[in-house]
């Protein structure tokens, strides 16, 4: 008798031996199967019958759908940050964002406000820059394990941009490569371009906030409880950071209304910080090129600010300070622990 080892020919997996009536059922997609291969023919769909995806991972329900915890991205000032998959057939990796104090459900609320408002606009260049930044799903309440309910947002997954630049610092405690920086101070400097272009400032932009994609070199940015629009909501930011206090223009302590400047300096700040120099003065180590220390020094600055509110002409200044200190752009690969 000639014995053949079987693959299901409905989704590839090894079929274990055949009965003695020679007939084998898939253990995977339960397509029914003659030992010589044929005829095929396929179960009915059964979802009831489906096995539980990592039965033994803790559920939460919001806005109606369960999602099966998989593990924590982050930990805010007021949230818990996790990796979550929707637990159903047809699912999706999403990011889901808890609140810790009862008393910040308002800023869960704020975010997906303002993130579910920046993916309406059709300012230039929102199809590529609302990429980048958190895409809402649902919002609603989950119950913590000792039956409290939690004001809780799902955001979409997007897969590579899970270290933050705190993580990168942690992974680089002398700070990273100079050129790296720059790549990072661009693309967030674009990105920043968009959300002022729509007439919003983040209000935040601190370590914790910008992600990076160390293959592609992208940025995302995340954190945005604090973004409010510039030509209203004048008055203070809706919250701060004080364990971040160094990263923000020292007017914003003395009630100074904010704008899309606080941003570009806070940005300079994280930039400066992430190279293992100083936030609050913008220096930085000896092994900056002076074209890129110089321009950070006076990006951190803001009495006076150089280049109020314009984030592209920034940009443009750091893309001329980086030809010359490295000459014309190169791609230098940037690698975090679990990348290659
Ligand atoms: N969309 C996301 N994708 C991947 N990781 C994320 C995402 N959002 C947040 N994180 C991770 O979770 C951490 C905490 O998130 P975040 O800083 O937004 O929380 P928070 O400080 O409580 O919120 P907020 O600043 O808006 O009040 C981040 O530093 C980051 O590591």
């Amino acid at each position: 008798m000639e014995l053949k080892l079987l693959k299901c020919p409905g989704c590839g997996a090894n079929f274990p031996l055949p009965a003695p009536n020679g007939i084998v059922v898939c253990e995977y997609c339960r397509a029914v199967v003659s030992a010589s291969g044929a005829p095929v023919w396929p179960m009915p769909e059964s979802p009831e019958d489906d096995p539980p995806f990592a039965p033994d991972r803790p559920r939460v329900t919001v806005a109606g759908t369960r999602y099966v915890l998989l593990g924590r991205l982050g930990r805010g000032d007021g949230s818990d940050v996790f990796l979550a998959r929707r637990d159903g057939r047809i699912t999706e990796m999403v990011v889901l964002k808890v609140v810790r104090a009862l008393s910040d459900a308002d800023l869960v609320a704020r975010e997906y406000d303002v993130l579910e408002a920046l993916h309406r606009l059709d300012t230039q260049g929102a199809e590529h820059f609302t990429r980048l930044l958190p895409q809402p799903v649902a919002r609603g309440e989950v119950k913590d394990p000792v039956g409290v309910s939690r004001a809780a947002a799902v955001y979409r997954w997007q897969s590579g941009f899970q270290h933050s630049l705190t993580d990168v610092r942690e992974a680089y405690p002398d700070g990273v490569d100079p050129r790296a920086a720059v790549w990072m101070w661009k693309r967030l400097l674009e990105v920043l371009g968009f959300v002022h272009r729509s007439g919003y400032i983040h209000g935040a932009v601190l370590p914790p906030h910008v992600l990076v994609h160390p293959r592609d070199h992208g940025v995302m940015l995340v954190g945005w409880s604090s973004a409010v629009t510039f030509d209203g909501d004048r008055g203070r930011l809706p919250s701060t950071s004080a364990s971040h206090r160094a990263f923000y223009p020292a007017a914003e302590w003395r009630g100074v209304a904010p704008g899309p400047t606080t941003d570009l300096i806070m940005a300079a700040r994280t930039i400066a910080w992430v190279l293992g120099g100083d936030p609050a003065t913008g220096s930085t180590p000896t092994s900056v090129p002076p074209p890129l220390a110089d321009l950070l020094r006076r990006l951190c600055d803001e009495d006076p600010h150089p280049f109020t509110g314009d984030a592209w002409r920034s940009k443009e200044l750091v893309d001329a300070a980086a030809r010359e200190s490295f000459g014309p752009p190169k791609f230098i690969p940037f690698t975090l622990p679990g990348w290659r």
